[in-house]
């Protein structure tokens, strides 16, 4: 049951629509037998030609048996209804809080298309656990008893035939297909994943899927999938319907076990023959009612594989700062690696190793180096994003330990190589910069990475699809301006603009970034003459470090680096 926790929390939460549901469950039920029995007891009792105000009274209590049973019916689907919506809608936000943090690295462990099966088709199928699991067999055993309580009136074999069809209905035939349901809804399960993850890849791959024309192939597979799921889908509906129509069968079976104990009982003289009709209704009612309990065996395990599903997700440690808490002032910080290194998740060979540096407040960095050498993993353990697993940063001489990254995030403009981009438009990308923003505001920025052309209201599609790689660039350097911030951390983010555009922008950056503290990746190596540190990254390691002039004059590694783009310049 652990593993259901999630879900049980929220119904814990919901205890008030929770208790009204049984209460008007019960209600319907009980009204629902009466309604049946007492229709039984009128027909026999119209046989017997009773005074006409007999038969009145037991019209009225019909009806109002059939006005409650209504009423009730209505209130327990609306209750309940609204109970199931509020639980899911919980689950959901507890689940988004418990992946908020673990966001920058979920994607080692988990594939996007499987992560959105968990979050739509596993929340969903958590919906079942309240409605079929939970609440209505407390109902039923409560209209059993009530039922049970009732007949011992006439004999006390009634109840016991009840309790005995109980047994048989809500408990043995369950159990016995339990199995057989399990297998085919984990094979449910299983192709709602492939075919969750294979839509993501197609329309996540489809420009390139569609250049190397090998979107036949892909979308041939996906029919696959989607054929296996709906097949899977089918067999479970035809079981399900078969189970419990396997369940009614039994119930009936009862009904006649009931009508010959009471044959048996009229013939002993020990039941007035006018009660029979009423007890045969009874039960067919009741027993009709335990029909779907043959399929609250596959709800449970299904609602259990969903809660262990999302738990594998929820259950993830997230990379959090410890206490005691620091805080960073508003100033530009100070930085300072400490012999740190981090290997990525399924790497042996660590992308930053034993890495030591320092950044005065308000200097300027270049970090460069080759491809891979761990310059990007920098700036994600700079950002918190990943947690070093030896050596420390410090930030304004804080450890980083005690610092959460959301503090650090507000404090810092950053800039990556690819930014995400929102569908919407140039003002909706602009506005996420800092609340209260004006048109001017933006539409002056726009002009100064120069991107004029647009105007605020230019519609940008979804992860800026319509914009070239410079726009976007500069799309996101604008965003960065606009926050005004004292750290700044740029990704090589001018590498798609042409570079005449790319100096004034440079320039624009250094008036702008003039009291901040400022990491710039870069592989052009032009324009870091001004630069107050130049690290060179290699293999993970610092290869040498120093300004402009001495790393030229060293005549190391990046002395050489120069040498070859002016050779390729040239
Ligand atoms: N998420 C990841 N999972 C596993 N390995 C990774 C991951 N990200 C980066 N790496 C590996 O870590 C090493 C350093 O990568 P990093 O992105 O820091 O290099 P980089 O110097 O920024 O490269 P580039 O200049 O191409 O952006 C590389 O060998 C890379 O393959």
């Amino acid at each position: 049951m652990r593993e259901l926790s999630i879900v049980l929390r929220q119904i814990a939460v919901e205890r008030k629509n929770v208790w009204y549901s049984v209460l008007f469950g019960y209600i319907g039920g009980v009204t629902a037998a009466g309604l049946f029995a007492a229709s039984g007891y009128l027909i026999s009792k119209a046989a017997l030609i009773p005074p006409v105000y007999t038969l009145t009274l037991l019209i009225a209590f019909i009806k109002v048996f059939g006005l409650v049973k209504a009423g009730s019916k209505y209130g327990e689907r609306m209750v309940s209804h609204r109970a199931t919506f509020n639980i899911l809608a919980g689950i959901r936000v507890r689940f988004f809080e418990k992946l908020e943090p673990l966001a920058p690295g979920i994607f080692q462990k988990f594939r996007s298309g499987d992560l959105l099966a968990r979050i739509t088709g596993d929340v969903e199928s958590l919906q079942n656990f309240f409605l079929r699991v939970y609440y209505p067999p407390l109902v039923l055993i409560l209209v059993f008893i009530s039922a049970m309580l009732f007949t011992t009136f006439y004999s006390f074999w009634f109840p016991l035939i009840f309790a005995a069809g109980l047994l048989l209905t809500g408990l043995i035939i369950p159990a016995l297909f339990a199995l057989r349901r399990q297998k085919i809804e984990e094979k449910v399960r299983e192709s709602r994943a492939i075919l969750s993850t294979d839509t993501a890849e197609v329309l996540y791959g489809f420009r390139d899927l569609k250049i190397y024309q090998q979107l036949d192939e892909k979308g041939a597979s996906l029919r696959t999938s989607s054929a296996a799921y709906i097949a899977n889908q089918e067999k479970s509906s035809s079981q399900s319907m078969f189970n419990q129509s396997v369940n009614q069968a039994a119930g009936l079976l009862i009904s006649w076990v009931v009508l010959a104990a009471g044959v048996y009982l009229v013939q002993q003289d020990q039941l007035d023959g006018v009660f029979l009709a009423m007890l045969v209704m009874l039960s067919l009612n009741i027993f009709e009612n335990a029909a779907p309990m043959a399929v609250l065996p596959p709800h449970l395990e299904d609602s259990r594989k969903a809660s262990s599903r999302l738990n594998e997700v929820t259950d993830m440690v997230p990379a959090t700062a410890s206490e005691p808490y620091e805080t960073l002032t508003d100033e530009a910080p100070s930085i300072s690696f400490q012999s740190v290194s981090y290997t990525h998740e399924g790497e042996e060979r660590p992308a930053v190793d034993q890495t030591s540096f320092e950044v005065k407040a308000g200097s300027k960095t270049a970090i460069v180096g080759a491809s891979g050498s761990g310059k990007s993993t920098i700036f994600q353990l700079l950002l918190g994003v990943l947690r070093t697993n030896d050596g420390d940063i410090a930030i304004q001489d804080r450890s980083i330990r005690h610092i959460k990254s959301e503090d650090i995030w507000e404090k810092a403009n950053v800039v990556m190589q690819e930014n995400h981009f929102f569908y919407g438009t140039i003002r909706d990308n602009l506005q996420i910069a800092r609340e209260g923003l004006t048109d001017e505001e933006m539409q002056w920025v726009l002009e100064k990475v120069q991107l004029s052309r647009f105007t605020l209201d230019d519609a940008v599609l979804e992860k800026g699809e319509n914009l070239s790689g410079g726009e976007r660039q500069r799309l996101a350097i604008a965003r960065a301006l606009l926050r005004k911030r004292s750290l700044w951390l740029l990704d090589e983010p001018l590498s798609s603009i042409d570079n005449v555009t790319s100096a004034d922008i440079m320039r624009y950056l250094e008036e702008r970034t003039e009291d901040a503290t400022v990491c710039l990746i870069s592989h052009q190596l032009n324009g870091l003459e001004k630069m107050d540190q130049i690290i060179v990254m290699d293999g993970g390691q610092i290869a040498e470090k120093g300004s402009y002039e001495e790393l030229m004059t060293a005549k190391g590694m990046f002395y050489e680096m120069k040498k070859i783009e002016q050779e390729i310049l040239v």
